[in-house]
């Protein structure tokens, strides 16, 4: 198969589809790989490291999507790239479709075979390939949180950790999955008093036991998130339902209780947010403020630190990948997983949760 990977436009995303070591793997298997010149510049791979691992070069994005069959890319295609996709093609990237309707009816227009990787599952109903850019955006949002908690940046203008003799942050994880865990690493890491909160009791059982009780656990409930955020420096949005639209756990009202110039990390921002006053934010320009508390959406986290999270995404994405460029989109039927990742086919959405999301 010809494989395509255009170089990524979304805003201060520097990621990139294809790896050169991911390369090699598809030509090794008989595929031919276009690379936009200057893709891998963010992982420090230039062109000529994609030709030593089998790629051609080729100058711009619109030659890759005119004659690639399958367009491996990591952020959702932008307005100007839908409209290259073709009925005969195979786009596997993110999506994030529920909360987007242009761009799941500039995808069903187009035809194209879309596989998401936000919706693929493992056998043990994980999602093998959104975890890596979880542990990233994770471990990235207490980053997040404690910038904003800085005065310059507007924020209350505490040390996560604190001092000895001086109380240290409290930080409220809403969500206890991949990026909570690894956003509650970060916080104990560095001193934070962490309180992670989730509506799965088990999950709370597992993550009590993982952090040795040096965490708080609470059940996901109206009165513990409006007891826990009215105590929060940082609350970082980590909850998730696959495919749909991330369920609003905080609303514009509850932003009362909190504290002037605490800060909300809505990672759950690709999925639409689960606080009632987010929305997407870009590297460039990353906050905003509503009612004295400070909102941090950026939706494409990872991007900033591409060298850890192209090869981490490209780790998750290889087999698959290389799935369906060996079989075509009949790779999906003989993996449910695969199945799963299937969001768009013949100008209609065939992922249930996604559909349901999208009306
Ligand atoms: N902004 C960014 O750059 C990035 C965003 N994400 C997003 O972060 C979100 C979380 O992803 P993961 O941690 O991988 O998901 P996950 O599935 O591992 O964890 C989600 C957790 O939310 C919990 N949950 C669901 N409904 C809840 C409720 N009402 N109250 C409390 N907890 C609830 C679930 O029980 C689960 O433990 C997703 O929307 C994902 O797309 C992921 C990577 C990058
Ligand atoms: C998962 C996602 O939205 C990202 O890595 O940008
Ligand atoms: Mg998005």
């Amino acid at each position: 198969m010809r494989v395509g990977v255009p170089k990524e436009i979304k805003n201060h995303e520097y990621r990139v589809g294809l790896t050169p070591g991911a390369v090699r793997e598809y030509v090794a298997r008989g595929h031919e790989v276009l690379v936009e010149t200057g893709a891998g510049a963010g992982i420090a791979a230039d062109d000529a490291a994609y030709v030593a691992a089998g790629a051609t070069i080729v100058p711009t994005a619109e030659e890759v999507f005119a004659s690639a069959q399958m367009i491996v890319k990591v952020k959702e295609p932008q307005p100007n790239e839908w409209v290259q996709l073709r009925e005969d093609q195979i786009l596997f990237t993110y999506l994030h479709l529920a909360p987007d309707p242009e761009q799941a009816k500039g995808l069903m227009a187009s035809g194209v075979t879309a596989v998401a990787y936000e919706t693929v599952t493992d056998r043990s109903g994980g999602l093998p390939l959104l975890a890596p850019m979880s542990e990233v955006a994770g471990r990235l949002s207490i980053e997040a949180a404690g910038s904003a908690l800085k005065a310059y940046n507007g924020g209350r203008g505490v040390l996560l950790g604190g001092v000895p003799g001086v109380a240290p942050a409290r930080i409220v994880v809403l969500g206890g999955g991949v990026v909570g865990t690894h956003a509650a690493r970060m916080a104990v890491g560095l001193g934070a008093e962490v309180t992670i909160v989730d509506r799965s009791i088990p999950r709370l059982r597992q993550l009590d036991e993982l952090f040795h009780g040096r965490v708080r656990t609470r059940v996901s409930t109206l009165e513990s998130i409006e007891q826990e955020i009215g105590e929060a420096d940082a609350v970082i949005g980590a909850v998730l339902i696959p495919g749909a639209s991330a369920p609003k756990l905080v609303t514009r009202d509850m932003l009362r209780h909190m504290k002037q110039r605490s800060v909300l990390v809505d990672v759950a921002i690709d999925q639409g947010g689960c606080f009632e006053t987010s929305h997407a934010t870009t590297h460039a320009d990353p906050t905003y403020e509503v009612d004295g508390v400070i909102h941090y959406c950026v939706a494409n986290m990872p991007g900033a630190v591409p060298l850890t999270s192209s090869h981490a995404l490209n780790n998750a994405t290889l087999p698959y990948g290389l799935a369906l460029a060996n079989k075509g989109v009949a790779a999906c039927d003989e993996d449910p997983g695969l199945m799963a990742g299937l969001n768009v086919r013949a100008g209609k959405i065939v992922n249930e949760a996604v559909a349901r999301s999208l009306g």
